[in-house]
C-alpha cells in the first residue's frame, strides 16, 4: 500500500483461519489501521492479493459485508437514541440478527434498554459498540483497540464476552496482556512488514528475549535457564534456595523485537 509515493505496507503476509482469533501488533504508524481498512474494502490497495471470506474486497457486494462486523471506538454520534432502539435499527440491516433482548441481555446491558447512549459510562457504551458490531452474526469480527478508557472490571468483563464468541476475530490494541489474553497467534507489524506471526510462545521463541533466574544468592537474565538451573543445582549439591525462573512475557518479547527492528 502506498499512499501516494509513500510506501507504508510493503510485507504484509498474512493467513487468518475461521474461528481464530488474531492480534495484530505494531507502534504509531505501523500501519495496522490502513490493513484493516483495505481488509474491509474501505481502502484500494496499490498492489498484492486479498481475500477475506474468499472475496476480494474491493470486490464485495452487500452480502459480503453483512458477513462483516465491525467494532470501532466507541458511536457518540446518537447520544439522544435509547440503546435498544438503535440496536434493533442496525439490526434491521442483517438478514439474520441477533435478537435485541436476547443481546442485550447476553451483554448485561438489558437495565440500560430504554436508556440514552448519551447517558452510558464508557464500559456500557463500550458494551453496546460491541453489540452493534456483533448484531448482524459476523463470520469476521474486527475490533478496533476494543478497550482503549476501560477500568480493569470493565475489561475483564469485555474479554469474557469476546472469549465467548465463536467468530473469527482481527483485533487491534497497545495493550500486550489484552492480546495476550484473547489471541490464538499474534502478528506484529513493524513499518509496513510482519516481523512475526504467531502464538504468544512462537514470538517469545522468535524474539529470544531472555528470561530472569533468581534464587536466594543473586538474579540473572539468561537464554538458557535450565542450563543455569542446573550449574546452580551443582553448586549448592541439591535443590537451590528460592528458585525462580520467569520467562519473557509478551510485552518483554514485543518490546525486544521494536528495538531490534529499529536498531
Ligand atoms: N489517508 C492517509 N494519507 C496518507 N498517509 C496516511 C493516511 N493514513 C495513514 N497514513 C500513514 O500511513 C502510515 C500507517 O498508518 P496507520 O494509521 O495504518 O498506522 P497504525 O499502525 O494504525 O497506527 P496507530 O497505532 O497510531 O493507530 C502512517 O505513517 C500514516 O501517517
Amino acid at each position: 500500500m502506498a499512499y501516494g509515493k509513500r510506501e507504508v505496507l510493503t510485507g504484509v503476509d498474512l493467513r487468518i483461519s475461521a474461528g481464530e482469533t488474531v492480534a495484530l501488533l505494531g507502534p504509531n504508524g505501523a500501519g495496522k489501521t490502513t490493513t484493516i481498512e483495505i481488509m474491509q474494502g474501505f481502502r484500494r490497495r496499490s498492489a498484492g492479493d486479498v481475500t477475506v471470506l474468499g472475496t476480494d474486497p474491493e470486490k464485495g457486494d452487500e452480502t459480503w459485508r453483512g458477513r462483516l462486523g465491525t467494532v470501532l471506538q466507541s458511536w457518540r454520534d446518537h447520544p439522544r437514541w435509547e440503546v435498544g432502539t438503535l440496536l434493533s435499527q442496525i439490526a434491521a440491516h442483517y438478514p439474520s440478527p441477533w435478537d435485541s433482548d436476547e443481546l442485550l441481555a447476553a451483554l448485561g446491558l438489558t437495565a440500560q434498554a430504554k436508556v440514552k447512549i448519551g447517558m452510558l459510562s464508557g464500559g456500557q457504551r463500550r458494551r453496546l459498540d460491541v453489540a452493534l458490531g456483533i448484531v448482524g452474526r459476523p463470520e469476521l469480527l474486527f475490533l478496533d483497540e476494543p478497550t482503549t478508557g476501560f477500568d480493569p472490571e470493565a475489561r475483564r468483563e469485555f474479554h469474557e464476552l469476546i472469549r465467548g464468541l465463536d467468530t473469527t476475530i482481527l483485533l487491534t490494541t497497545h495493550d500486550l496482556a489484552e492480546a495476550e489474553r484473547l489471541a490464538d497467534r499474534i502478528a506484529v507489524l513493524i513499518d509496513g512488514r510482519i516481523a512475526v506471526y504467531g502464538t504468544p510462545e512462537e514470538l517469545a521463541r522468535a524474539v529470544q528475549a531472555p528470561s530472569v533466574v533468581s534464587w536466594q544468592d543473586g538474579s540473572t537474565e539468561t537464554h538458557d535457564p535450565s542450563q543455569l538451573a542446573w550449574e546452580l543445582h551443582q553448586k549448592y549439591g541439591g535443590p537451590v534456595p528460592a528458585l525462580e525462573i520467569r520467562r519473557p512475557t509478551l510485552e518483554e518479547s514485543y518490546l525486544s523485537l521494536i528495538e531490534r527492528s529499529v536498531a
